[in-house]
C-alpha cells in the first residue's frame, strides 16, 4: 500500500513542508518569512492565509497534485492538554487555535493549514505529538503556588522520536525504557519519559536558557522588572522568549557564530556558551530523579546538538547517569510523516479532539 503525507510545520520564522511516500522523502521545503512580513501581522493567526497561500503555491511550483495524498499532518499547536500520537483535526481544535489558543505560537497554523489542504480533497488533516502533550503525574503539577499549576509545553516531536529511535538502536521498546531527552534548538526543553509516558518536563520558562528564551530565572527580581515602568508586557514577554538568553548576552541565536566568537578567544561568549551548557546539565540531573535515577539513556537532540562544543561539555556532568546519545538535528518534518503513517498502516490509532 502506498501512502502520501504532506507535513507542514510552521514555525516563528518559516513554514516548512515535506512530501513523504511511505518512509521515502520525496522532497522538502522551508518557506522563509522575512521580518518585515511577519510584523505585519498582529497575531499569529492572522498569518494564516499567507502561509497557507505559500504551501499550495510551492505545491504548484513542485506540479503536485492534492488529490494524490493520503493524509495532511500538521505541528500540533497550543490547544489546552492533549496526549501523545495522533489527533484529528476537527472543528473544535480549528475554533480553539484560531480564536483561542493557550499561548499565540507558530505551531497553531499547522492544524488550520493541514485542515483546509485536507478538506479540499476530502482526507483527514491530523497533528502528532503537539507541543501540548500532557503527560504529567499528578505530583509533577503542584508548584508551589496554587494560582499556577504546572503543564507541559515542550518540543514533544521530536523528543519522542528520537527516544523511540535510540530504544530500536538498542533493540528495545520506547514503553519499556526510561530516557532524559534535551531538545537543543533555538528554544530548549527537557523531558524525562517513563515506559512511554513524558512523566515531566523542563521547558522555557522553567527550563535551562537557549539561544533566544531566557530560561528560569529568579522570580522575586522578574516580578521587580516587570513593575519598574521601564517596560510593558509585550517586552517583558519578549525578554522570556524571543530576545532572552544567547540572543540577550551575545546578540546572536546562532551557535555557530558564538563558537566562532569563542574561536577569537571572546572569553565572555565562552562564559555564556558554558553555561548553557551547564544549565541543560542540571536540568537532565533534575530529571533523573523523577525515575529514581534508573535512565536508560539520555538523549541529546535538536540543531545545537551538531556542535560538539557544547556536547561534550553536558555529556562530562552527565554521562555518570547513563550512556549519552547523540541525535542531532530536529527531524521534526519526519516524525510528523512517520507518525501519520503508522496511523495509516493501522499501528497506531488517532484519538478524537475534545475539550
Ligand atoms: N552545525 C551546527 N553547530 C552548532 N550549532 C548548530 C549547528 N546547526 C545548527 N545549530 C544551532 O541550532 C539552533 C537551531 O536549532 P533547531 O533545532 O534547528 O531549532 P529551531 O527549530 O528551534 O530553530 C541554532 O542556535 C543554530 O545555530
Ligand atoms: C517549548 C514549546 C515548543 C516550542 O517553543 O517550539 P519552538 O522552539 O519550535 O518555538
Amino acid at each position: 500500500m502506498k501512502y502520501n503525507i504532506l507535513a507542514i510545520n510552521p514555525g516563528s520564522t518559516s513554514t516548512k513542508l515535506a512530501l513523504y511516500e511511505n518512509d521515502k522523502e520525496i522532497f522538502c521545503n522551508t518557506l522563509e518569512h522575512s521580518a518585515e512580513e511577519i510584523e505585519k501581522y498582529d497575531k499569529i493567526q492572522d498569518q494564516f492565509e499567507m502561509r497557507k497561500n505559500l504551501v499550495i503555491s510551492s505545491l504548484l511550483e513542485k506540479g503536485y497534485d492534492i488529490k494524490s495524498l493520503s493524509a495532511v499532518v500538521g505541528r500540533g499547536g497550543m490547544v489546552p492538554k492533549v496526549k501523545s500520537g495522533a489527533y484529528k483535526v476537527n472543528e473544535t481544535m480549528v475554533d480553539r487555535l484560531k480564536f483561542n489558543p493557550v499561548i499565540e505560537h507558530a505551531s497553531n497554523l499547522g492544524a488550520l493549514i493541514a485542515y483546509e489542504i485536507a478538506n479540499e480533497v476530502n482526507i483527514s488533516a491530523y497533528i502528532y505529538d503537539s507541543v501540548r502533550v500532557d503527560e504529567l503525574k499528578d505530583v509533577a503539577r503542584i508548584s508551589g503556588m496554587p494560582e499556577i499549576p504546572r503543564t507541559s509545553t515542550s518540543h514533544a516531536l521530536n523528543s519522542r522520536a528520537m527516544a523511540m529511535k535510540v530504544a530500536k538502536m538498542n533493540g528495545k521498546k520506547y514503553s519499556d525504557m526510561n530516557f532524559v531527552v534535551a531538545h537543543l534548538g533555538g528554544g530548549i526543553s527537557v523531558s524525562v519519559h517513563e515506559k512511554g509516558r513524558m512523566v515531566d518536563i523542563l521547558a522555557d520558562d522553567e527550563g535551562p536558557f537557549s539561544p533566544e528564551r531566557a530560561g528560569r530565572v529568579p522570580c522575586k527580581e522578574l516580578i521587580d522588572l516587570c513593575y519598574s515602568g521601564e517596560f510593558d508586557k509585550k517586552t517583558m514577554n519578549k525578554k522570556l522568549r524571543g530576545n532572552g538568553g544567547l540572543k540577550a548576552y551575545l546578540n546572536t541565536v546562532d551557535v555557530r557564530e558564538v563558537e566562532e566568537m569563542i574561536e577569537r578567544n571572546d572569553e565572555k561568549a565562552k562564559l555564556v556558551l558554558e553555561a548553557m551548557a551547564y544549565q541543560v546539565a542540571k536540568g537532565i540531573g533534575d530529571l533523573s530523579t523523577v525515575v529514581e535515577g534508573k535512565v536508560d539513556a539520555i538523549v541529546l537532540t535538536g540543531g545545537i546538538a551538531y556542535s560538539k562544543r557544547i556536547t561534550a561539555l553536558i555529556k562530562k556532568r552527565v554521562e555518570f547517569i547513563a550512556p549519552v546519545e547523540i541525535m542531532p538535528g530536529e527531524n521534526e518534518m519526519e516524525s510528523l510523516a512517520m507518525g501519520i503513517q503508522r496511523v495509516l498502516k493501522g499501528e497506531e490509532e488517532a484519538s478524537e479532539y475534545s475539550e
